[in-house]
């Protein structure tokens, strides 16, 4: 009987991989090894014509048959293959080599044919993943057209290679928007293009401000909200200045140079890889802009990111780094003097906060023309290094100290003799920017909010020691919400992480002693459009600047954040570009009356000191039958996880002992070595005596912990009103009854109020 094969659309990607692996271990074409064996596609099928009832069967493209071969699996035994029947001629099985065959592919081969092994693609040739299997689906088409145009004309060679109609209809192919409100700010089309295609029809507030003071050439200060799209607001700018300057140069048929021409700054390395991708976005999506971007932040390779710097046109980094790769020497500093932006991102935290040694050590290199600093350097270069800087200076923030915004808005004056006292303060840091005008425009777009439009704001208050008890109702309340919980300490990062993870929920977490990588992986894995809708990220403040993750619908406050600004930067990781969003804070009672305090200051008239008569969050009644239903969970989790981190901490403080006691040949007694340590007694004796009763549960007890949690989050809560449920993760009662989801589905909560 012969062999059929059916294709649907669907199953013809996977078919087509099948096929190139087949093909690539079917026969070579030495012949006299062949053992016979052929892949699919070497075979020389041919169309089963439908019955006119089936023709017009959506996705079923075809049905061909072969006969004479019988299959065979590949020595793996998984791959399906094919051999002539006994008795069958090998020939009339085997498909005849096709005039499209571009020797990418091996075609097939009859005996006594070319002994000329197929030739290898270049690597440099070879097309990249995604294009393959759209270039193999068209080259099986062209293969089909092939015989019905034989009969035509030969084609003009004069024809440009992969000029297809199917290539034509991919290019026409327009999913730009109306850009026209843009114009009034006399954009270049390359940029005018790539707002289209990013879809970005209208420019933002604090865009259509700094925008045009910024290609005027003025060192600007710019104050917006989160959210409100600052990076484009330099971004732009920077792309208009790098396509004049190439256009100047191509004219003049130089060569482009490739000596940076801006340093964007950031605090930290996530919103450093973030201003990356979206000024990159720009450029690629721009035609022709090639600019190139070097990214200079800890944790990564250092060699990679130096070679990048070679050719960067924009450099965007963490001060640290920055510091560190232009301090090597080997002229750097010099090529880096030479930028023609130089940004400040997040200002008020980059100017501050840790950051300043190596700032102030980056602006000090940019600015140093000491004598004998560059011996390579003639007179004439040195007369030229005496000009004024060109370098413009733009700081941005949604956050400026008050005093610092009355100054910069001139309404009040400058500190002057006692600067130098002052040495961390963000005026002082100001200063030292060399701004190139005596000053810089101040482009506050909204005095008085500071807060983004959509954001809604709510306490939740409980008791301090049942914090996670209610953090665990309130993600309960909002399922299918992207929810960003900011915590003061790396240690909280941890443990939260690992609760709502025994709680079976989504979480992912974020904070500094975390590998690069990893910080990295969580920040994908938690934006990723095919993340869990519910997706929880659990960080410290390091995600509390800049962090722009589209649909992140809630952001809790664990701990109160310590400062106003903080609370601002933490709320407007959601409500961003105009979208709207959730911001609660968890308060226990002794916690209320500064977090009082702290919300008046930002929810403060700009420039009206004094208190807000009305507390601006909305206080969150979460009904008390759920938390009580919930806590038995909470207590089986924090059990778990508590033994588990304390598990954890004790083998890694053992190892360590005992590694440097066998050093050292010595014995290592930990008990002994406790006692000596004087550990339970004293400070901290304490919380060493509970690690060590966490971490004494046995293997069999943690397991009987982990069943009877599952258990419980297994069983439907009824809070006595019928319909009312609470569920174990947090599943969307709607879908599941569509059937989507997973079976756990246990209930669906009313939603809060808020
Ligand atoms: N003109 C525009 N139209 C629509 N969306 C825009 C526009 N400009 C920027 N955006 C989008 O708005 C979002 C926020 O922009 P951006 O990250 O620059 O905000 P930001 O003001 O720097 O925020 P933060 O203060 O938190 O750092 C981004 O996703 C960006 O792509």
């Amino acid at each position: 009987m012969g062999q059929k094969r059916g294709r649907d659309s669907k199953a013809q990607g996977l078919e087509s991989k099948k096929r190139k692996k087949a093909a690539k271990s079917g026969p070579v074409s030495d012949d006299s090894s062949w053992d016979g064996v052929v892949g699919i596609d070497d075979l020389n099928w041919t169309e089963v014509a439908l019955p006119d009832r089936l023709e017009d069967a959506t996705g079923f493209l075809g049905l061909e048959e072969i006969d004479g071969v019988d299959i065979v699996r590949s020595s793996g035994g998984g791959e399906v293959q094919f051999k002539a029947k006994e008795g069958a001629n090998r020939k009339s099985i085997l498909k005849k080599p096709s005039a499209e065959d571009d020797g990418e592919e091996w075609g097939g081969i009859s005996d006594g044919e070319s002994n000329e092994k197929p030739t290898a693609v270049p690597a440099a040739e070879a097309q990249p993943a995604k294009d393959e299997k759209k270039t193999k689906n068209k080259k099986e088409k062209k293969a089909k057209e092939v015989k019905a145009k034989e009969a035509q004309p030969k084609r003009d060679p004069n024809l440009k290679a992969g000029l297809s109609f199917a290539a034509l209809e991919e290019a026409g192919e327009d999913d730009g928007v109306d850009v026209s409100a843009w114009d009034k700010l006399g954009l270049s089309p390359e940029i005018l293009t790539s707002l289209s295609k990013l879809t970005f029809s209208t420019p933002t507030t604090v865009q259509k401000s700094c925008i045009p003071a910024i290609l005027d050439g003025h060192d600007v200060v710019g104050k917006a909200s989160t959210g409100s799209g600052k990076t484009l607001a330099f971004g732009i700018p920077i792309l208009e200045h790098y396509l004049e300057k190439r256009g100047k140069k191509e004219d003049e048929s130089e060569k482009p140079k490739s000596d940076p021409m801006a340093l964007i700054l950031s605090p930290t390395r996530e919103l450093a890889h973030q201003l990356a991708k979206h000024i990159g976005d720009l450029i690629t999506n721009a035609p022709d802009a090639d600019a190139r971007i070097a990214l200079l932040t800890g944790g990564l390779s250092i060699q990679k990111q130096q070679r990048q710097l070679a050719n960067a046109d924009i450099v965007i980094g963490t001060p640290g780094r920055v510091w560190e790769i232009l301090s090597t020497g080997s002229g750097l500093i010099r090529k880096m003097q030479g930028i023609k932006f130089l940004v400040v991102d997040e200002a008020d935290r980059l100017l501050s906060e840790g950051h300043f040694k190596e700032v102030e050590e980056i602006l000090g290199a940019l600015d140093r023309k000491e004598q004998g600093d560059f011996p390579d350097m003639d007179e004439e270069e040195e007369a030229a290094e005496e000009e004024p800087s060109v370098r413009q200076t733009l700081v941005f923030s949604a956050t400026f100290h008050r005093d610092l915004q009355q100054k910069l808005a001139g309404k009040s004056r400058w500190t002057g003799g006692d600067l130098m006292d002052k040495k961390e303060s963000m005026e002082y840091l100001l200063k030292k920017l060399n701004f190139r005008e005596e000053k810089p425009k101040f482009i506050d777009v909204n005095p008085v909010q500071q807060m983004a439009e959509g954001l809604k704001e709510g306490i939740v208050e409980c008791p301090a020691m049942e914090k996670d008890l209610y953090l665990y109702s309130l993600l309960l309340y909002y399922p299918k919400h992207r929810t960003l919980v900011f915590t003061n300490s790396i240690s909280a990062v941890r443990r939260l992480t690992q609760l709502l993870q025994n709680l079976q929920l989504p979480a992912l977490a974020l904070h500094s002693s975390m590998a690069q990588k990893a910080r990295l992986r969580s920040v994908e894995r938690f934006s990723s459009p095919t993340s869990d809708p519910s997706s929880i990220l659990v960080a410290t403040d390091v995600a509390a600047r800049g962090l722009d993750i589209k649909g992140i619908d809630c952001v809790i406050h664990y701990h109160a954040p310590r400062t106003a600004d903080t609370y601002v930067h933490r709320s407007g990781r959601t409500a961003r570009a105009g979208a709207v969003g959730k911001s609660v804070i968890i308060c226990a009672p002794e916690e209320v009356v500064s977090v009082a305090r702290l919300a008046a200051k930002v929810h403060a008239q700009n420039g009206k000191k004094g208190p807000v008569k009305k507390l601006p969050l909305e206080s969150l009644d979460i009904d008390r039958r759920v938390v009580s239903r919930v806590r038995t969970r909470i207590e089986l989790a924090k059990k778990i996880t508590d033994s588990t981190i304390a598990k954890e901490k004790i083998s890694a403080e053992d190892n360590w002992l005992r590694a440097a006691a066998e050093d050292l040949g010595v014995d290592y007694d930990s008990e002994e070595f406790d006692e000596s340590q004087g550990k339970g007694r004293g400070r901290g004796g304490g919380r060493h005596q509970k690690e060590k009763q966490a971490s004494s549960i046995t293997k069999g007890e943690l397991a009987g912990l982990r069943a009877e949690l599952k258990n419980q989050l297994s069983q439907r809560v009824n809070i006595g009103v019928s319909e009312r449920y609470l569920t174990a993760g947090r599943i969307d009662i709607e879908a599941l009854l569509r059937g989507e989801g997973n079976n756990s589905f246990l209930g669906h909560l009313d939603p809060l109020d808020f």
